[in-house]
């Protein structure tokens, strides 16, 4: 059994992309804690927000990233997890964190063109841009501490794959 694989940082930086990629290489399981939250309440993350309030869905996050846990698996965060310190004590403490990390301006343009609006309402209600730029700003410190590993995610989707597997193969030799 291998602990879990945990994948943080912003909207649009890969995490689902990358995390799926990742766990069908390494015959793990993959779960996404956006995905067990939506399935688990049938209702989308827009629907949560509006009626109840992002307290209440970091509340709801909060449980989906405890109920996904499990050894040999892929975790897909959502991008905000780390604004609760006891999620980032919890992936620190149970698995290996990563965080894919991409400048503002990247985010922007990927989001700009798939912007999954059930699953990602405006943060800010800011333009893209400057919304990704201002949310870095308060993030990034909370990513960096998070993390094990920092990966460049800026690179294609495998290519971001195999840098991790290096950085797994590398610690098992280790
Ligand atoms: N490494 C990459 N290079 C270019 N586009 C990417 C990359 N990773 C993801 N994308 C694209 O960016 C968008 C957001 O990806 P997603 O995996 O949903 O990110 P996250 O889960 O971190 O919000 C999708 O349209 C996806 O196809
Ligand atoms: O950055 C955030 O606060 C959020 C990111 C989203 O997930 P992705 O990072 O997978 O887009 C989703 O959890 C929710 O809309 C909140
Ligand atoms: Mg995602």
């Amino acid at each position: 059994m291998s602990l879990p694989i945990y994948l943080i940082g912003a909207r649009g930086c890969g995490k689902t992309t990358v995390g799926h990629l990742l766990s069908k290489t390494l015959g793990y399981a993959f779960h996404d804690t956006d995905h067990h939250l939506q399935t688990s309440l049938q209702c989308t993350i827009a629907q949560i927000v509006a009626e109840e309030g992002w307290e209440s869905f970091r509340m709801k996050e909060r449980d989906s990233l405890i109920a996904v846990t499990a050894d040999s698996s892929v975790v897909a965060t959502g991008g905000g997890i780390i604004l609760r310190p006891e999620n980032c004590q919890f992936m620190r403490d149970n698995g290996r964190v990563f965080w894919l990390s991409v400048e503002p301006d990247e985010l922007a343009k990927r989001l700009d063109a798939e912007p999954e609006n059930e699953q990602r309402p405006t943060l800010t209600g800011r333009p893209i841009t400057e919304e990704m730029s201002d949310i870095l700003k308060v993030r990034s410190p909370l990513y960096s501490s998070t993390a094990h590993h920092i990966i460049d995610a800026t690179l294609p989707p495998q290519e971001v794959v195999d840098h991790i597997l290096q950085v797994l193969s590398q610690q098992r030799a280790g």
